[in-house]
């Protein structure tokens, strides 16, 4: 039998003080080795889901088990298999990068040469290998966007959460990221990643999961969800259509 990476059921997440559920009951599975986007517009509980997928918050229902491991019950147990790279940088301005990644690469157990080793590695995966010493107040915001990454991958996880991981960043940083999530993946790293960028899912994805007001709209590999609509020229097209809502506010 095999196991799967992730199979999270019927999530729920009421927040104290808002009338309706930010995340209402959400499905998801992952084989080992998938990479699936999670689309939806503003406020549609996007980072709610990752969030909960990723142990960082407790759902108010629901299950959610990591390579067979029940997570709600043992969430120390799966969190040395989670690597989470959030939208707000989890990184300390006034630190270094090599200081930063020590401090993550210590969080979850790393020491002495094997610590040393995955600094390197997250580094040259990066491209920050010449950076490693100055500290992340100086760097632009793509390289910062970069070591969040590094920082997410030091103890090379079994799955990856991303949430939006390439928001408001050059070109070139872009183009880095998105190599660098295809080679992990390649490798066979698990990933979940929240986007606004289209165009980025279509080259990147093998599945999508629309979510709107907290529910799954539909779910599909993007080639087959395009097949069933003939009228939509592009996924933001289909998403327009399925949601009644453009990306972005
Ligand atoms: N800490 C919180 N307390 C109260 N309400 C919250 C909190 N965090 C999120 N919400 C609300 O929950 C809903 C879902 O928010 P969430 O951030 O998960 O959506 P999202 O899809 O990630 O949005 P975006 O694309 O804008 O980042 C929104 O209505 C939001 O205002």
């Amino acid at each position: 039998m095999t196991c799967l990476a992730l199979e999270a059921s019927s999530l729920v997440k009421h927040y104290r003080g808002q009338n309706s559920p930010a995340v209402n009951g959400i499905d998801l599975s992952l084989q080992a080795g998938e990479l699936i986007a999670l689309l939806g517009p503003n406020g549609a509980g996007k980072t709610t889901t990752i969030s909960m997928l990723s142990t960082l918050m407790r759902p108010d229902s629901g299950t959610l088990t990591l390579h067979g491991v029940d997570a709600l019950r043992s969430p120390q147990s799966v969190r040395r298999l989670i690597g989470m790279v959030p939208q707000e940088l989890a990184l300390y301005p006034s630190l270094t990068l090599a200081e930063n990644l020590r401090f993550w690469g210590r969080l979850y157990g790393l020491s002495g040469t094997h610590l040393e080793q995955s600094l390197t590695a997250s580094v040259t995966m990066t491209g920050l290998e010449d950076v490693t010493q100055r500290r992340i107040d100086t760097f632009s915001g793509g390289m910062k966007r970069r070591a969040n990454l590094a920082a997410g991958i030091i103890h090379q996880p079994q799955i990856l959460f991303l949430d939006e991981p390439t928001v408001g960043i050059d070109a070139q940083s872009r183009h880095q990221i998105l190599t660098n999530l295809r080679q992990l993946n390649a490798d066979g790293m698990t990933m979940v990643y929240t986007t606004h960028y289209m165009e980025e899912v279509s080259q990147l994805c093998q599945r999508v999961v629309v979510i709107d007001e907290g529910r799954e709209v539909v779910s599909g590999a993007v080639d087959a969800l395009m097949a069933d609509h003939p009228e939509c020229a592009h996924l933001e097209d289909l998403f327009l259509k399925l949601t009644g809502k453009q990306l972005r506010d």
